[in-house]
């Protein structure tokens, strides 16, 4: 992709509107190399070691090495803003941001993020997630990150950290590798080959080393057998040398070992360092003996303090920095990036008769546990760990506690009272009493949820991954009743990722589905500007909504998991095993339409492998544009609206076998009724190769690649071919 419109902003952004500039690794690399040449070694010690659990005033803390005017470093999640904190602002998960496919809006979210983390004294900020990646709809974590495409959730990784580093906050690559499940997933072993390390899941963490990012957190799991955080293949063999990483890999909590394991296999900082969980300590104090032994070289300390110390000028953190303060409210005009990402994130999925948009109806009706706040308090539940109440996001440590919450009924009785609409609720799950409440609305609007979150915490059963892909709180039956008893149902789902949808769709009265999926605090506001037409309906599912669970072909096993699925995860599987997807990859309808027309291609791809230097990101050749191809988009319909084209390629017979079609590029273009606009996909290298397992390299196959533009990964609209010879 790499539209136009992002490269400018991507230059804007690199220096932030407080001043601070991200540096070039080269220039940060010397400073903490001079750095480093005036430390002692207890002093390096205290660089790379936790100080523990609660021993300071962030998740993460290490001792400060006043020589050289280091601070006590924080470090506190999470990737969708700052735990803990008390006046913050709570921004939408990561897979709402996907579900725009703006931008703009993810650069936006990552800058916010960034100030709001810095304003609190915050060094480094424990987001984004690329791992999970999502292989499997159940797993607990998948919210937290970008969805099961590895082109999606790579840009949404790069824009994220280009907006959080520019703010002069480090972020944190996380939770790298293969963390895909919460069942078991610090003992079991994620066993995957080559080829699918390189072209699904490290395929992110590569847009994150080219964007910069300050650092990486190795997972809890073992990747074909060894320990991530202990691990030389995918610590220094991947990261290190083949993405020539530059800054630390910090442990996720308690995820080492052995001292020596993960001090000699690429790992940089042990976190958070003490007898958390009654573990023992493993570095501080162990690691010094371990130099002093010889079993752990000099030259590797000096390594790990340097890139932590790189790390921290690179964002230019060594002057002028805020003291530490969580406490302190720091969320300015942050909420206008909630509201827009819970907005534009929303997908149409059902609109029969045209029930949405609303027109000035004389009487609503709103049902449903989740349309109102958690009548226990909105911050109720440690970590979100509960689903009582409006659902705005999942549970774990990638939370923060919400400012305030606007819940479905709250802005729907706002608005109701602007119109002078009557408006009845039914704030339960019992589908008892609900038709007394819907029957004679214009539209009865029922809310239903399905949520998931981190193993740590088990709600309603889940343990953190979830045990089905159905609606929570017999969403199903409710949605049942309600429809009974009024023909004008609108169903509105908030869920951390699929649900299965049959039952519902096939209910009679259900006029519109309005996939909400996770939409922090401005939940209501969102979902009312989509209902009542302030704006069209723009965002398209980052995953694929199945008609049943088998269909997905992965879901979390309980000892290793051998990853036979290979590539074909998500719509990757559905397209190679002609599985028709309830609603696809990418899908997502508008109050308008939109045509597309005029496709064109321009290209110099060479056939044959990368040839580069290797540079942050791998070989620099790989991220040179080699095809453009453009289109023309007009809105054909009545109103404004938004759209996002989106380009599949299917690679040429000569390259070995690959999924059908994968996407290689989208954008998101705003147009008035009746206007059009070009829309412009840079193809990059690595956008057009596979990876030889025997070579070891990016490869472009020569022949002719299919390319397909369209509104989603089933509905291809416009055909041509890239020629590589
Ligand atoms: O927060 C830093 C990283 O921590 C990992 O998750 C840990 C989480 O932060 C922590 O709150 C939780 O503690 C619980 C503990 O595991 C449990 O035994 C105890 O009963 O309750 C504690 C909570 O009160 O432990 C989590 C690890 O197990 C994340 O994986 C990582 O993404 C974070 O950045």
């Amino acid at each position: 992709m790499l539209i136009q419109k992002s490269l400018l902003l991507a230059a804007a952004s690199l220096v932030a509107a407080d001043g601070a500039a991200v540096r070039d690794w080269s220039e940060a690399v010397s400073k903490a190399t001079a750095a480093v040449a005036k430390l002692s070694q207890q002093d390096k010690i205290n660089i790379v070691s936790g100080v523990g659990w609660n021993k300071g005033p962030c998740v993460g803390n290490t001792a400060p090495v006043s020589s050289i005017g280091y601070p006590q470093l924080c470090i506190q999640d999470g990737p969708l803003g700052v735990r803990y904190g008390s006046s913050v602002t709570a921004f939408t998960p990561g897979i709402m941001a996907a579900a725009t496919w703006d931008i703009d809006l993810m650069r936006q979210r990552g800058q916010y993020m960034g100030a709001e983390a810095k304003a609190c004294g915050i060094h480094n900020l424990l987001g984004p997630v690329a791992g999970p990646l999502g292989k499997s709809a159940q797993g607990g974590r998948n919210w937290e990150g970008f969805g099961p495409d590895p082109y999606l959730t790579g840009i949404a990784m790069s824009e994220t950290i280009e907006g959080m580093q520019s703010s002069g906050v480090q972020a944190c690559a996380k939770h790298f590798i293969m963390n895909e499940q919460e069942l078991n997933r610090d003992t079991m072993s994620s066993n995957v080959d080559d080829r699918t390390m390189h072209e699904l899941y490290l395929w992110p963490f590569a847009d994150a080393v080219k964007a910069k990012v300050a650092s990486v957190m190795c997972s809890y799991n073992k990747v074909n057998g060894s320990w991530a955080c202990e691990n030389s293949h995918i610590q220094q063999g991947l990261l290190k040398e083949e993405l020539a990483f530059p800054g630390f890999v910090m442990s996720d909590w308690n995820a080492i070992h052995t001292t020596t394991g993960s001090a000699n296999n690429g790992m940089d900082m042990d976190m958070p360092g003490s007898d958390y969980n009654g573990r023992v300590v493993l570095w501080g104090p162990q690691l010094n003996n371990a130099v002093n032994s010889n079993q752990v070289s000099k030259a590797r300390l000096d390594e790990m303090a340097r890139r932590v110390l790189a790390a921290w000028y690179l964002v230019g953190q060594e002057s002028g920095f805020p003291n530490i303060n969580i406490k302190a409210n720091v969320q300015g005009n942050h909420k206008e990036n909630v509201r827009a990402v819970a907005r534009d994130g929303i997908v149409l999925l059902k609109n029969e008769n045209n029930i949405l948009p609303l027109k000035k109806p004389k009487k609503i009706a709103v049902v449903g546990s989740a349309a109102v706040k958690n009548p226990k308090g909105i911050n109720s539940c440690t970590d979100r760990g509960c689903n009582e109440g409006a659902l705005g996001m999942g549970w774990g440590s990638g939370t923060a506690d919400y400012p305030y919450f606007i819940a479905p009924y709250d802005a729907l009785q706002t608005r109701a009272q602007a119109d002078g609409t009557q408006i009845s609720l039914s704030n339960t799950d019992s589908t008892g009493s609900v038709s007394g409440t819907v029957s004679g609305a214009d539209a009865a609007i029922v809310v239903i949820t399905s949520d998931s979150g981190e193993g740590y915490i088990t709600v309603e059963g889940h343990a953190g991954d979830r045990n089905n892909l159905d609606p929570w709180h017999n969403g199903n039956q409710l949605v049942q009743a309600v429809a009974g008893a009024n023909k004008n149902t609108i169903v509105v789902v908030h869920s951390v990722g699929p649900v299965i949808l049959e039952t519902i769709l096939s209910t009679p009265g259900v006029q519109a589905v309005v996939w909400a999926g996770l939409p922090s605090q401005e939940s209501g506001n969102a979902l009312v500007d989509v209902l009542y037409g302030l704006v069209s309906p723009s965002g398209k599912l980052p995953y694929t909504i199945a008609e049943k669970p088998a269909d997905y072909g992965t879901a979390p096993v309980r000892g290793n998991d051998m990853f036979t699925e290979g590539l074909y995860i998500d719509y990757r599987h559905f397209d190679k095993a002609n599985i028709k997807p309830r609603y696809e990859f990418g899908f997502g309808l508008s109050y308008t339409n939109f045509t597309y027309a005029d496709i064109k291609v321009t290209s110099n791809a060479k056939a044959g492998p990368a040839t580069g230097d290797v540079a942050p990101g791998g070989r620099a050749d790989l991220w040179e544009t080699v095809a453009t191809v453009t289109c023309t988009i007009t809105n054909s319909g009545a109103v404004e609206g938004a759209e996002v084209p989106q380009l599949y390629i299917t690679l040429p017979a000569s390259a070995p076998a690959a999924p059908p079609k994968q996407l290689r590029g989208f954008t998101k273009i705003k147009l008035a009724a009746g206007a059009s606009e070009t829309a412009t996909f840079n193809l990059r290298r690595r956008d057009l190769s596979y990876w030889d397992t025997a070579k070891q390299n990016w490869i472009v196959p020569s022949g002719s690649f299919e390319v397909n533009v369209g509104a989603s990964s089933r509905d291809l609209r416009l055909k041509s071919t890239i020629e590589a010879a």
